[in-house]
């Protein structure tokens, strides 16, 4: 099995606050992976170096930086096997690398006034040399791909539209159709479904599960709502505290487990789903008429 994900002893510090202590993960090619915690917990800033966003302490002064971190080291990041950062600086090579990885934004990050075609064909720039992309010289087989995902999110007669006159929901399976056309290895969504409705949510996440188990992508997402995590991941991750949790299987997911994940007075098994059923219902993708 082909590690897509491997970090190791990785820090971060935000102005000598720390956000990520000491954290070492893998992940394989083909998981479906929950990111699971409070507020603050660091689940974020861990994307964001999975993705060569972000990296890490070496801008602070030396005294500044945590003692955890091995003497200002913040750890390594490797994706597919090429280096994303290592002892808190960036690889120079991350351009080429990121555009095996797919990013999902929360707030969908579309240009607004472009239409929904020319949005998803952005998934290509990282694939063609700069002066193409600046000239926006796509070729037509870009068009093909890009027409191609916009149709398995169910969106291809909204290809003409500006972005902006699309509702959240279906902003977001355009970013997908995007990081679809981009063919990326791995996709990274960061609260995708946080200010959608449950039924495009649910949509979003069954697209996100498709990509993952009809072609072998590996995906890593975000989640407040642990309910669709216990449907559409196998696996959980939990931060709490900058620090992993819990990493295991996703019937870990129990009320009591998550009262002290979480904290305060919560009714943890409220977000669960009913009768602890661990897996949404797998069916065919319809999303034509939505
Ligand atoms: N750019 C930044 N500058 C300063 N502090 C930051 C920055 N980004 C994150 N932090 C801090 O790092 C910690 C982790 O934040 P992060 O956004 O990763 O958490 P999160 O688990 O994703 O939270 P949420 O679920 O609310 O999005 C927090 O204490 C946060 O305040």
């Amino acid at each position: 099995m082909q590690t897509v994900i491997h970090v190791q002893s990785l820090n971060k510090s935000f102005g000598g606050k720390q956000a990520l202590f000491n954290l070492g993960l893998t992940v394989d090619a083909g998981e479906m992976v929950a990111l699971i915690g409070p507020s603050g917990s660091g689940k974020s800033t861990l994307l964001r170096h999975l993705s060569g966003l972000a990296c890490g302490d070496r801008g602070l002064s030396r005294s500044r930086r945590p003692a955890t971190s091995d003497a200002g080291q913040a750890g390594a990041v490797h994706i597919l096997n090429r280096c994303v950062q290592s002892s808190g600086r960036l690889d120079p090579d991350v351009r080429r690398l990121r555009a095996s990885i797919g990013y999902i934004f929360q707030q969908f990050n579309l240009v607004g006034r472009m239409s929904v075609l020319n949005n998803v064909l952005m998934g290509r720039l990282g694939r063609l040399p700069r002066w193409r992309g600046t000239l926006g010289l796509f070729t037509a087989e870009d068009r093909e791909l890009a027409m191609a995902s916009l149709e398995r999110v169910g969106l291809a007669d909204r290809a003409w539209q500006r972005a902006s006159t699309l509702s959240g929901g279906q902003q977001q399976r355009v970013a997908i159709a995007r990081a679809l056309t981009q063919q990326a290895e791995l996709i990274l969504a960061d609260e995708p479904i946080a200010s959608l409705d449950p039924e495009s949510a649910r949509k979003v996440m069954d697209i996100l599960r498709d990509i993952n188990e009809t072609d072998g992508k590996t995906v890593v997402v975000t989640l407040h709502q642990v309910d669709y995590a216990a449907r559409y991941c196998g696996r959980v991750i939990a931060l709490k505290s900058g620090r992993i949790h819990f990493d295991g299987a996703v019937d870990a997911l129990t009320g009591p487990f998550l009262n002290e994940l979480y904290g305060g007075d919560l009714d943890a098994s409220l977000m669960l789903p009913e009768s602890r059923m661990p897996r949404a219902p797998r069916r065919a993708l319809d999303l034509v008429a939505a």
